[in-house]
């Protein structure tokens, strides 16, 4: 399934027209901020869709019949313009553990790129609900290598992935790859350019979180 956020009125609305916009998205802790709650706004969505068991909790006045989630997700991100998405997924999944990927699209003058992948990191995937944040999934390259690197790790009972903003040819190309994935998107857009960037998009993600960096 694919969820876009943008679909109904809410604070993530907001946000999105913040991150995208060209003098708002400049304040790199406003920037950081909007994505983590974006990240915490998906987070509530998909904790509806975890496994929960009826338990009975004592209060100071008696027993309270309460439903607690099973089973803790493991959070997973690329580095680095998905670590505020991730903080946000974190700051709702407080008991989740995490996975990290290093990878990069290495740009190349004449204009096509190639995914530089480092590291990762993972505890045991094995029946656990995986949660892959990446603020943009632009071709998808990005994301469908760091899933191929993840399921190494052990065999997910579900694989969400987290965007700020998804455009369609990537969300394509993942589910071609990976089609029993759900996306939750704070936006989908129609365009990508000959280079790779989602029109109208953002930008750079890691840039605008993070700042410029040397390419070498
Ligand atoms: O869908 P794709 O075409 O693979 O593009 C998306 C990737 O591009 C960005 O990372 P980038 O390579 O700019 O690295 P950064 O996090 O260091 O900025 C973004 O965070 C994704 O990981
Ligand atoms: O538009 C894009 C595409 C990939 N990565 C970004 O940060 N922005
Ligand atoms: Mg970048």
């Amino acid at each position: 399934m694919v969820y876009n956020l943008s679909v109904q009125n809410s604070m993530v609305t907001q946000w999105m027209s913040e991150i995208r916009e060209v003098g708002t998205q400049n304040d790199r802790m406003r920037f950081r901020r909007n994505m983590e709650r974006i990240g915490e706004i998906a987070a509530y969505e998909i904790s509806k869709l975890v496994d929960y068991e009826e338990k009975l909790i004592q209060t100071p006045m008696g027993e309270a019949s309460c439903r607690v989630m099973t089973e803790q997700p493991v959070l997973a991100t690329i580095l680095r313009a998905g670590v505020p998405l991730h903080q946000g997924l974190l700051n709702y999944f407080d008991k989740g553990d995490s996975a990290f990927v290093a990878a990069y699209r290495k740009h190349h003058r004449d204009g096509s790129f190639e995914i530089e992948q480092h590291y990762a990191t993972c505890p045991s995937l094995e029946g656990r609900v995986l949660i892959i944040a990446d603020p943009m999934l632009a071709t998808g390259a990005s994301l469908i290598l760091a899933i191929e690197t993840l399921l190494g790790y052990g065999k997910p009972s579900h694989i969400h992935v987290v965007a700020a903003i998804a455009c369609t040819e990537g969300i394509e190309n993942l589910l071609r790859k990976f089609p029993e994935v759900d996306v939750w998107a704070g936006d989908i857009d129609e365009e990508l350019t000959a280079k790779g960037y989602i029109v109208p998009g953002l930008g750079d993600a890691g840039d605008l979180a993070f700042g410029k960096k040397e390419q070498n």
